[in-house]
């Protein structure tokens, strides 16, 4: 099966340059055993994309991004973030600038909302051990700049009057906000979200969209797994398919919803909530 690709699509527009690749994977290869569940994968995120990547339950999607983010280390295959092959260890690529959520919400339920984001900021705090256990001038300004850094994340995603609250106590829809705060917290410049949407009622799913717009108007490309196909289509510049670790198909919401392969890989039903005016709306 050859896989079609719109990776030379420009963004912005048929005539403007080519924006710098932020990610690209090249022929990921995951295995487990006799199982593969990535396959020969390429992608390509460039600076100021939103990506997404959909495909039926069990097509790879999340160990895709488990290859991306160093909690798997490939089979087979590179990932070079900003043309630097990424190191196989989660906190080096966080280092490194990549950020990201999970599907199953993973916050430190017993403490606040702000502390949860100041966790997030540790692998941008240059502050050591020894300076942190004598709490001298410089320990202090750097905690009340991670401070003032997190309350300001908070405001962005709508949560600095509930800096205090536990995170337990927060809403659902909430809660995904916060994991997104902390992920942003580590300054990335490319965040991948997994499924960002899950559980969410509509209103909190069209926040969410207007908060990942406002991510990428900051400059961080996104790379999002998503089965709310509305929302990838809203959302996406370009989304690519995976079906049984492959990627089938590659490009714009046209591309995609009309391509064959992709209608048969989702049961032969039309996606759900994808006709191009529901989209639009
Ligand atoms: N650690 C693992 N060990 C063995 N098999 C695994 C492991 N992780 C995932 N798999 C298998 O790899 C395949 C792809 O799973 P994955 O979770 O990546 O799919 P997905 O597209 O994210 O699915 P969903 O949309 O349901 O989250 C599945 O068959 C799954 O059972």
């Amino acid at each position: 099966m050859t896989a079609m690709t719109t990776d030379t699509a420009p963004v912005g527009g048929a005539s403007a340059p080519l924006a710098e690749p932020v990610l690209e994977a090249s022929g990921v290869v995951m295995r487990f055993g006799g199982l593969t569940a990535v396959n020969k994968v390429d992608l390509t995120v460039r600076q100021g994309e939103i990506v997404g990547l959909i495909g039926p339950n069990g097509a790879g999607k999340t160990t895709f991004f488990n290859c991306l983010t160093g909690l798997y280390v490939p089979t087979e295959g590179t990932v070079t973030y900003k043309g630097r092959v990424l190191p196989p260890r989660p906190h080096l690529v966080t280092e490194a600038g990549i950020a990201r959520t999970f599907q199953n919400i993973r916050l430190f339920s017993n403490m606040t909302v702000l502390e949860n984001v100041l966790v997030g900021r540790h692998t941008r705090t240059k502050e050591g051990l020894f300076s942190a256990i004598l709490r001298g001038p410089s320990y202090r300004r750097a905690e009340q700049e991670s401070r003032d850094r997190a309350m300001e994340l908070l405001e962005f995603c709508g949560l600095a009057a509930k800096a205090e609250h536990l995170a337990r106590n927060l809403p659902y829809g909430e809660q995904r906000k916060l994991e997104i705060a902390r992920a942003l917290a580590s300054e990335p410049g490319l965040l991948l979200l997994d499924e960002p949407t899950a559980g969410m009622n509509p209103q909190e799913t069209r926040a969410a969209e207007e908060l990942v717009f406002a991510i990428r108007d900051l400059g961080i490309a996104i790379l999002v797994i998503e089965h709310d196909m509305k929302f990838i289509f809203n959302l996406c510049d370009r989304t690519a398919v995976l079906v049984q670790g492959q990627k089938i198909v590659e490009g714009d919401r046209e591309t995609v919803q009309n391509d064959e392969r992709v209608v048969t890989a989702y049961l032969g039903a039309p996606l759900e909530g994808t006709t191009a005016t529901e989209a639009d709306q």
